[in-house]
């Protein structure tokens, strides 16, 4: 049978009626390559007019909301930077005072609350410059009403308010009333949200004051911190290297001492990775334990390994307070669908002496020297506590990485990322995966068996997930067999009397601009507690010494290109900080904030300190 008569088979009799007396059945019979070719380019012509179209639509309104947001930051960055209220002296003095002081001084009255507002929103118009990591500041006589109201309240009703007065920043993949999460992408320029997050309104009611949201990179699915909305974000320890991301605009809001308490998300290292990077503190919550609703995320709608929201802070009490708000009567009014787990004071207050296991390196990617010394040092800390330190060995460690966590993300082949940024501009970082991720299917097999010859094995096997699942079937035996994984890994714990494990969040320090798109080997390390989804938290312990520098010239192996990516990113490293990560059993978040508070408590961290008086 002909490609024709199999056509004609299945075409409806009217049509091959009006065809033949039309005389074109015949024509089209004996022009069949012809008409199949010009059918193909006329395709091709209307997919890329199509494109065309939906991209100078999207160009118009970004540019357009780009000088909207330009003016409406300069204005307020203008505004508060010439507040004579507050003296350059007085930023400095209450920016850098720790969580737990600030917090208590806003309490008993000896700091009015519009001043420290008005501190660190003069903090943070000045570092911006430098840094850019605010998208939006939230209306600065907003803010003042509320800092006002907190103000007028007697000193004596404000048990009722623990976050009372403290300054919040919010990651903008989170629902602000009247303001837009657009997680970089030009097609949610526009969309303003109706209301706050349950998150966010939980910690305002509890007395905290947001005002601004922070960058993340397009997309959400990016450690760097760059898209063209809002720029590019840096690191304030070093303006050459990228912050972190997704949270990367709270890292280097909180690295910077622009704040001091923000709100970020996760699903492979968003909070932990920025954390670690501008040596702040932060906690990635048990999928499950902290509401969903009102925050956006790269993959929605894909519940094997979940995003969810967690605080970032400069110290550790910070982190307390916001997972007791998430843990409150008040979220779980806001949201019924969360478990009523009330935050666990006795776990959190506990002495009981723990098993800490330990690991330096797992699966694929190795650990370059000051990351080893930090998880050391964590350990020795944590041993002089009275806590027994154990080598622990994650099984089958790469599967997280390699297997279970692209297989998850794009289990829909990247359809979700690809139609949000269809005709946007991409960002360096994010460009390459959506090319890949867009491309058709039967491209995309035979790419991946070109790929499967040429590329190390693990690099290979995550790229090779680009096609997404294949069946339901297969969705469901993925499931099956990560489900069996995680509950494996339960009873080694179980079997081994492991309280925690102590571990590296990243192999190297913040990498050089742009360096994370060649090199999105190094989550491995957060990801693999995303995958298992057991809350993991980062504490800052070091800082990269010359002597490091000095030992991964010899020792770091450059074993494939990415290694060699984050090889060269060692170089001029000195002085950047290094975190440890710690991890518990799920929905044991005040067990995690409990030894990193043990261990903040002991290492001799500095946080940076840029004093804007001199
Ligand atoms: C052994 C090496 C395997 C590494 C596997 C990684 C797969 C690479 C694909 C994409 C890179 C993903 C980077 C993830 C960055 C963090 C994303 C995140 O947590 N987003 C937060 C959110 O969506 O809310």
């Amino acid at each position: 049978m002909t490609v024709w008569s199999k056509l004609t088979y299945v075409m409806p009799d009217s049509v091959r009626d009006m065809m033949e007396s039309y005389e074109l059945y015949t024509g089209i019979q004996n022009n069949l390559p012809n008409v199949l070719a010009a059918a193909a380019v006329l395709y091709a012509v209307w997919k890329l007019t199509n494109f065309v179209i939906i991209k100078r639509k999207l160009n118009k309104k970004r540019e357009a909301s780009k000088i909207q947001i330009q003016k409406a930051k300069a204005k307020w960055c203008e505004v508060v930077d010439s507040d004579s209220r507050i003296t350059l002296e007085e930023v400095d003095r209450i920016t850098s005072m720790n969580f737990a002081d600030l917090t208590k001084s806003l309490k008993d009255g000896g700091l009015k609350v519009v001043t420290v507002v008005r501190a660190f929103q003069r903090k943070a118009a000045i570092e911006n410059q430098n840094f850019n990591f605010i998208c939006m500041p939230i209306d600065a006589d907003d803010v003042e009403e509320y800092a006002r109201e907190l103000d007028a309240m007697p000193v004596s009703d404000r048990g009722s308010k623990p976050l009372f007065g403290i300054p919040l920043s919010v990651k903008e993949n989170e629902d602000v009333e009247g303001y837009c999460a657009t997680l970089g992408c030009t097609r949610r320029l526009g969309v303003i949200s109706e209301k706050n997050s349950p998150r966010v309104q939980v910690l305002k009611d509890l007395g905290a004051i947001p005002f601004i949201t922070t960058n993340v990179p397009q997309g959400l699915l990016s450690f760097s911190c760059a898209n063209p909305i809002y720029g590019v974000t840096t690191n304030p320890w070093n303006a050459k290297r990228e912050p972190g991301g997704s949270s990367g605009g709270e890292g280097a809001a909180i690295g910077s001492g622009a704040s001091v308490f923000g709100l970020g998300s996760d699903i492979g290292g968003s909070i932990r990775i920025p954390a670690s990077w501008n040596g702040v503190t932060g906690i990635k919550p048990t999928a499950g334990r902290i509401s969903a609703v009102g925050r956006h995320t790269s993959s929605p709608g894909q519940t094997m390994v979940k995003a969810t929201a967690g605080p970032l802070a400069s110290t550790v009490d910070g982190l307390i307070m916001a997972m007791r708000a998430f843990s409150s009567k008040q979220m779980f009014l806001e949201d019924p669908s969360i478990p009523q787990q009330f935050f666990n004071e006795e776990e959190l207050l506990s002495q009981r002496p723990l098993t800490i296991g330990v690991y330096y390196t797992a699966g694929p990617v190795e650990v370059c020297a000051a990351a080893k010394r930090a998880v050391k040092e964590a350990a020795d800390v944590l041993a002089s506590r009275g806590h027994k330190i154990v080598p622990y060995e994650l099984r089958d460690a790469e599967l997280c990485s390699t297997k279970f966590f692209p297989a998850a993300v794009f289990g829909d082949g990247g359809a979700h990322l690809v139609n949000l940024l269809y005709g946007d501009e991409l960002s360096h970082d994010i460009s390459p995966l959506i090319k890949l991720l867009s491309l058709p299917l039967l491209l995309k097999k035979a790419l991946n068996k070109i790929i499967s010859f040429a590329v190390v094995d693990y690099a290979a096997e995550v790229i090779k997930k680009n096609e997404g699942v294949a069946s339901v079937n297969d969705w469901c035996i993925l499931q099956r067999e990560l489900q069996e994984y995680i509950h494996l890994v339960i009873s080694d714990w179980k079997s081994d009397g492991i309280d925690a494990v102590l571990c590296p969040p990243m192999p190297v320090p913040a990498m050089p601009l742009g360096d994370p798109q060649l090199a999105k080997s190094a989550v491995s390390y957060c990801v693999t507690w995303n995958v298992l989804n057991f809350p993991a938290g980062v504490v800052p312990v070091t800082r990269v010494t010359s002597a490091d520098e000095e030992a991964d010239k010899k020792n770091f192996p450059p074993k494939d290109m990415f290694h060699r990516v984050l090889k060269r990113g060692l170089t001029d490293s000195a002085g950047l900080p290094m975190a440890a990560q710690i991890v518990t059993l799920p929905y044991h978040e005040e067990l995690c904030l409990r030894i990193m508070k043990e261990l903040e408590s002991e290492v001799s961290f500095q946080p940076l300190q840029r004093p804007l008086h001199t």
